[in-house]
This record gives structure tokens, sequence and C-alpha cells, in this order.
């Protein structure tokens, strides 16, 4: 079969139209430099910031003309925020005031009081927010949008603490589209104890509890409000944990209204929000964190997803995505950055293949980068608790 090559990928966008019809994507240098790697085609096109939703069946067009091209496996094209014309949105301010050092949420956080005694239930907590019994901290991984590797990034997370000596769980509160019985390569149905509360599924050493396990993925499950809650609260509190020194929650992308409710419900100890680098998914996260900041759950922070791209053949960095966005903007409003993941096939392939990076290649780059962000999620956790975190020595 032939190679896939740049000037292919490049004659197909020609034929792409612009904005308004107007041209074609390359002739009206919209598309960023372009990567092949293993037959999967990446770049980015640049539009002005207000007019990403409208643009995105561009986007569409762009991914499926590529993805036609003989020889080529796949492709990843995303939209990046043209800073000129995007400036007027670039400069509204934040919906999301800079958060005080002295921000007291903690204090009435569950891991505030729980975790030294693994407190049983509520008490010293909102009492309408009953913990999990053994549980030391509840930490929700979220985007504001679908598709940034939020999944991806919660399973490495988790198994980049547990490579940090802590005790981990991982709940799959993606309702409609569970993804960690795939990323943890698990199948078959839980064990239930006097037929109500479930054992969690375990690989790798991490316990898990998803939808996935408990209704067959083609099932077409219509959920519904109500349904969605009970579901995860069931998932949270009729399940045998066991100790954990952290448990967490890979959130479903969005901000609907079942996150929020989520959020309310479940004594959050700390949330950590997933981007990509361009400005537009940053205009998401934001969404994101306002979320939190209503129902007052501490951030601990942004993790800057795909950053930048690390050719496979020479190790060579690419900051295509329009790298450092996500830092700059949690700066910018007073969030942690917790750090920034390179989108690589690596991470992509054992991911699908359901070996994460951080069990697969425990010692290289990107497992020490996952367990980099590990270390500073519990750091900020530790820092936000009322009383200090248990002495883990990390490395
Ligand atoms: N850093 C990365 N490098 C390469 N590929 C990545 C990276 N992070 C995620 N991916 C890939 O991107 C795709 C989407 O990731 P994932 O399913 O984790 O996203 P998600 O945000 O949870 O998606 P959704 O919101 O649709 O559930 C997957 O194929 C995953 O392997």
């Amino acid at each position: 079969m032939a190679e896939v090559n740049k000037d292919l990928v490049i004659d197909t966008l020609r034929k792409v139209r612009g904005p308004d019809l107007e041209g074609d994507l390359i002739s009206r240098n919209m598309v960023s430099d372009v990567f092949i790697a293993d037959g999967k085609v990446y770049f980015s096109i640049s539009v002005p910031s207000e007019r990403a939703e409208e643009l995105e069946p561009m986007r569409q067009a762009a991914e499926r003309a590529v993805k036609a091209i003989p020889g080529v496996k796949g492709a990843l094209v995303t939209l990046t925020a043209d800073r000129k014309a995007g400036a007027a949105a670039a400069t509204k301010p934040a919906t999301v005031p800079p958060q005080s050092p002295g921000n007291s949420h903690a204090g009435h956080s569950h891991a505030g009081h729980s975790h030294a005694g693994h407190s049983h239930g509520a008490q010293g907590g909102r009492a309408q927010k009953a913990g999990v019994p053994g549980v030391g901290a509840i930490i929700a991984v979220a985007s504001g949008k679908g598709g940034v590797g939020k999944s991806t990034t919660a399973v490495n997370l988790a198994l980049g603490l547990m490579a940090n000596g802590l005790k981990v769980g991982l709940l799959d509160a993606d309702i409609y589209g569970p993804s960690v019985p795939r990323l943890l390569k698990i199948s078959g149905r839980p064990k239930q104890i006097d037929n109500r509360i479930i054992v969690p599924m375990e690989n790798y050493g991490l316990k898990s509890m998803s939808i996935g396990y408990l209704v067959d993925e083609d099932a077409a499950m219509i959920w519904r409000g109500p349904m969605v809650q009970s579901a995860i609260l069931q998932m949270l509190r009729e399940v045998a944990w066991g100790e954990l020194d952290v448990l967490i929650v890979d959130m479903p992308p969005g901000t609907g209204d079942a996150q929020l409710t989520m959020a309310q419900q479940v004594p959050l100890a700390g949330a950590v929000i997933v981007s990509t680098p361009q400005d537009l998914a940053l205009i998401d996260a934001r969404k994101g964190i306002a979320m939190f900041k209503k129902v007052e759950v501490p951030l601990l922070g942004i993790i800057e997803n795909m950053s930048y791209f690390l050719a496979p053949d020479t190790g060579k960095r690419y900051d295509i995505f329009g790298h450092g966005g996500a830092r700059a903007e949690a700066e910018r409003i007073g969030v942690p950055f917790l750090g920034e993941v390179p989108l690589t096939m690596e991470i992509r392939e054992k991911s699908d293949a359901g070996t994460p990076v951080v069990v697969a290649d425990p010692d290289g780059a990107a497992a020490e980068v996952y367990k980099g962000i590990a270390r500073q999620v519990w750091e900020q956790l530790a820092g936000r608790r009322a009383r200090p975190a248990p002495s883990i020595v990390f490395e």
C-alpha cells in the first residue's frame, strides 16, 4: 500500500472548503504543520474562537477527507483558536475568580476530616454528602467536553498514585460511555455479597467499578437523569472498596446536570480538570472549573493532555497544538497547573490494548509524566487538608 505522505494530505485538504465556503483550508493558511506517524495523521485547523461550534462540520469534513486517503489508518484533527481573530473572545474576563491561597474548602471537604481515622460516613462533613466508609479522599477527574483524553488520564493518574505507594480505587462515572473496562482490560461480572454489595473488579492491583461491568456494552440503554444519579451513587456506596487512600472518579464529560448533581452529592475532596492545549478546549475547561466552584469543590488543578507531539522515531517534540495554553490559563485564573502529558502513539496504543502505559512501561518517559502528575495531585490535596496527609514517601 502506498506510503501516506504530507503532500498527499495537503493536496486532500485543498479540496476541503474554508469557512463561508471561501477558498480551501490550505489556500487560507488554516492548517498547522501536518504530522504522520504509523499511518495516522495529526494536524490542527485554526479558526476564530467564537466560530468554533459553527465550524465543527468543517473539522469533521477535513477528518473524513484525510481518513479516506488510501493507507491512512486514522486522523486526529483539532480546532485551535486563531489568536488574532479570536482576540475578542480571549480577552473576556475569566468566569472563575482567582482562588485565594487561604481557601477554606478543605475544612469541610471529605478529605479534610476523614483520612487519618478512616471515618465512616458523614460525621463531621455535610449531612447530605455521606462519604464512603474506608475511603480517604474522593477525587473527580473531569473535562469540559468529550474526547480530551479524560479517561486515559484518570486511569493513568490512578495507577500513578498507586506507583507512589497509595491505595487507590477507580470509579467510572461515565454511564453513557464507560471506558474503564476496556482501558483496564477487565471483562466479566463482579461478585456480589448478600445480593447487594458489589465486590470491585481488579486488575494491575487497581480496584475499579464501572457500569460496563454490570450491563452489556451494546445493550441499548436509555438513561435518564435520576437513573444516572442512582447508578453512580450505587457504584460509589454499595461497593466493597475496602480501605483506600484515594478513589478517583472518572466523571462523565461535559458540565451538564448529571455532572453537577454528582458534584453536589458526592463528598469530593477535590477535582482535577483535563484539557487539551487549544484555547477552545480551555473555554470548555473553564466551564468545568466554574461548575466545581459553584458547588464548592476545591480545584486541585489542570492537566494539559496531548500537550505536544512526540515523534516516535526521533523523540523530537513538536508543539503543533498550540502548547502551553493550559498552563497560561491556569496561572491566569489562579488554579494550580499539574503537568502536561504528550501526545504519543505509545499512550494511545497501550490504552487501546488495555495495558495503560504506567503499568506497561513503568519506567518509561510517559509513566514518569503520570507519576509526576500524581505527586502533584497528592501534594495539592495534602495542602488543602486540615490535617497532615499520611506520610507517603515519594521516591
Ligand atoms: N496523551 C495521549 N496521547 C495519545 N493518545 C491519547 C492521549 N490521551 C488520550 N489519547 C487517546 O485519545 C482518545 C480519547 O481518549 P479518552 O477516551 O481517554 O477520552 P475522553 O475524554 O475520556 O473521551 P470521552 O469524553 O469521549 O469519553 C483515545 O483513543 C486515547 O487513547
